[in-house]
């Protein structure tokens, strides 16, 4: 395992090159792919370059077919000798370093992908022969059997112990253990993976470092999340988003545009001039539409993906990087998102007349068979106390659900406790018919409120006996703690626009508590699933682009409905399905990166399409005037470059369209330099560098070529 995790730290590193992140080695690797993807079955799907391809074929033609028809060549149209050569052999490299761009930036996933594989190995998973949820089976001697582990189905259940591979992905269904997942994530520290909270999934291929695990497999051989993961940064799965294919349609639209313009020359200019060299308008063709954004396009949106694979962030569609630039309002779960979602109980506050070890023993008994974090440390803290309140089996259990905010347990002599939110118990309550005396309620609020003050969350205690006499007995203090430097990547958040909201399930006042601790824009408490869905709704109805990030099963509805659904890879399997990206590092602060990348992608499409159309409108102005000063002396004037001659022209211009395609794939794989600021000056900023510096650069750049091309003979 420690090879597969150096290996893949090479790997992550070996992309994560600092600055350009593109070496010369990346590109001769990714040359055989780019003449593979010559092929014009290939080439089709991107309309622009297909018509640099057909343009390519169409002049290697003329450039054979020239010498047998020596007598046509001698008319009016003819170019310098060699002309249509080399024409013909720099549309072929235009359509080449196009390729070239796509397939280094598809060769830096590849590398990943391979060091995933290695992890894949199989391994042998002990199968719990019938499985029983009431009896411990990590405890007892279970009857199991040895399978491979690529024989494992939906919903098997195994055991896996210290030092194991675990088998399959899965939900931990009994059971707590530290688990070594370097091989995923590539980072060292172990993390703690229990059954019963939003800590419960585990990834086939990683490893149990101490204790013993029970776990319930949640996915089919061959569709694991690591094979879903290879084939993510291979590109096999990558499609082309909505906003591709619209930039895609208007380049095309473009192209045709300027290829009626084209054909139209000759008919036009022939009432004046000789006709026009075919070569030269092929050329003049493919000067004129936008071959630098149509040539990158692609390489942009994987090196997108790609950018995202570094910070182990594993997006399931093109789609969701786009929608994470876009997005305005952010929504954070509380717990486990901007705490540390290690909720324990630190005290219990009986109430007045109340026994101390009346309350401990009540929240100790409705505790017993709570999974939840909460619940295990409740027994926890009442054992300290000198409080054991035995073993589960002495009633119907309530388990908590994020519906009924509450949980608890039926003794066998009709007692029932529960304990949970302070307006889920009195509502039990009242339900129940019981009239809560005025004089507790507001005892009660003067606890829970201190409690909510600080930040930690009160659960209150009551319980009914059979024969109809209830009590509120006190409250639990949970503590947990919010996490560092939240405050500043809130504060950058804002700068660029975006508005945080805290979703929690807590009640208001530990909600504001914490709002204000961690420098969120805004809170919802007493927030059921639904409530969450709803809220998403409603931002999405105001024209928001929501964003969010959850971990527990009851997220997953909320996580679907946003455009962007940040599941935490700790999270459960439900969560992890219903988003549309993963966090293997589980840190939910991680959706800034996320933003700012997803920023990154559609500011490099915009600066560079920007800088494609500049270009193509100098291009115009900076040959034109050259390509017909023979047969208007008039333009001659125009020709303030003073090129050579119109052929230098026309092939100097067609050199520097080749050219400026490879000196922008760095950019288009490292991605537009971003800073955190406001859309529209960020809009104008890129406009006046690449709209201007798209309109410079044409000028020099064929001025400077024309100077070497009028040393060849002839031109
Ligand atoms: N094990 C439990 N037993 C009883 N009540 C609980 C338990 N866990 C939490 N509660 C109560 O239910 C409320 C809602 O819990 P829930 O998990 O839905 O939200 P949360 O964890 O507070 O917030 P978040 O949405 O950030 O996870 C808690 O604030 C607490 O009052
Ligand atoms: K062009
Ligand atoms: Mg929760």
């Amino acid at each position: 395992m420690s090879t597969i995790t150096r290996s893949l730290e090479h790997s992550s590193k070996g992309a994560r090159t600092p600055g350009g992140a593109f070496t010369w080695t990346q590109i001769w690797a990714a040359l055989p792919g780019a003449i593979r993807k010559l092929d014009p079955r290939q080439e089709w799907h991107n309309p622009v370059m297909f018509l640099v391809w057909t343009g390519a074929v169409l002049t290697t033609c003329l450039a054979v077919a020239e010498p047998l028809a020596g007598a046509v060549a001698a008319d009016a149209t003819a170019v310098p000798p060699g002309f249509v050569w080399a024409i013909a052999v720099w549309l072929w490299l235009t359509v080449l370093f196009a390729n070239l761009a796509e397939s280094v930036a598809e060769g830096r996933g590849k590398a990943q992908a391979d060091s995933l594989r290695r992890t894949r190995t199989s391994t042998v998973a002990h199968r719990i022969v019938r499985y029983d949820a009431a009896t411990d089976p990590a405890a007892a001697d279970t009857p199991w059997q040895d399978v491979a582990s690529a024989d494992l189905r939906l919903n098997d259940v195994v055991v896996v112990s210290a030092g194991e591979l675990i088998p399959g992905d899965g939900d931990i269904v009994c059971g707590i253990a530290s688990v070594d997942e370097s091989a995923i994530t590539g980072e060292s520290a172990p993390v703690v993976r229990e059954s019963g909270g939003d800590r419960s999934a585990v990834t086939g291929g990683t490893r149990v470092l101490s204790d013993r695990i029970v776990m319930r497999v949640t996915s089919q051989p061959g569709e694991t999340f690591v094979d879903r993961m290879i084939a993510l940064v291979e590109g096999a799965q990558r499609q082309r988003t909505p906003n591709e294919i619209a930039l895609s349609i208007l380049l095309a639209a473009l192209s045709i545009v300027f290829l009626v313009v084209v054909l139209t020359v000759n008919p036009i200019a022939s009432y004046a001039a000789d006709p026009v060299n075919i070569a030269v308008l092929v050329a003049l063709l493919v000067c004129l539409i936008p071959t630098t954004i149509g040539a990158l396009l692609s390489a942009i949106g994987i090196a997108g993906m790609d950018r995202l694979v570094q910070r182990n962030v594993l997006a399931m569609s093109g789609r969701a990087v786009e929608a994470a630039g876009d997005v305005t309002t952010l929504l954070l779960d509380k717990t486990g998102t901007i705490t540390y979602g290690n909720r324990r109980a630190t005290a219990f506050v009986p109430l007045g007349g109340v026994q101390p070890d009346e309350l401990v023993r009540a929240a100790a008994l409705s505790s017993l068979a709570d999974p939840t974090p909460e619940g295990t440390s409740i027994v926890e803290l009442a054992k300290v106390e000198g409080v054991d309140a035995g073993t589960s089996s002495q009633g119907d259990i309530v388990p908590f659900t994020a519906e009924t905010r509450m949980s608890g347990l039926d003794l066998i002599d009709g007692t029932q406790i529960r304990k949970g939110a302070g307006s889920a118990v009195t509502a039990w309550l009242e339900q129940e018919g019981v009239r809560v005396p005025s004089s507790t309620v507001s005892e009660l609020a003067e606890h829970t409120e201190h409690i909510s003050r600080t930040g930690g969350t009160p659960l209150v205690v009551a319980a009914r006996k059979a024969d109809g006499d209830a009590r509120v007995l006190g409250v639990i203090h949970l503590k947990d703690v919010v996490k560092e430097g939240l405050k500043e990547n809130f504060a950058e958040l804002r700068s660029m626009g975006i508005r945080t909201v805290m979703i929690t399930g807590d009640n208001p006042l530990t909600a504001a508590a914490i709002a204000e601790e961690a420098g969120v824009d805004d809170f919802l408490a007493e927030a059921t699933p639904q409530d969450k869905l709803a809220l998403i709704r409603k931002e999405q109805a105001g024209g928001n682009m929501v964003a969010m990030t959850g971990d527990g099963t009851n997220d997953a509805p909320a996580l679907a409905q946003a455009d962007v659904g940040v599941a935490m890879n700790s999270g459960t399997s439900a969560a992890k399905e219903a988003g549309n990206m993963v966090d293997l590092d589980s840190d939910p602060t991680k959706l800034i990166d996320i933003v700012r990348i997803g920023k990154q992608l559609l500011i490099t499409r915009g600066a560079l399409t920007t800088f494609s159309i500049a270009n193509d409108v100098a291009k115009y102005f900076a040959i034109i005037p050259a390509m017909f000063m023979g047969a208007f002396p008039g333009l001659a004037v125009l020709n303030v470059m003073g090129l050579h001659s119109p052929a230098s022209a026309v092939l100097s211009a067609i050199i520097f369209n080749a050219i400026i395609i490879v000196l922008l794939i760095p950019l288009a794989l490292r991605g537009v330099r971003y800073r955190a600021m406001n859309a529209s000056r960020i809009l104008s900023r890129n406009l006046l560098i690449y709209g201007v510096g798209g309109i410079a650069a044409p000028f020099a750049g064929i001025w400077l070529i024309d100077l070497v091309v009028r040393l060849i003979p002839g031109f």
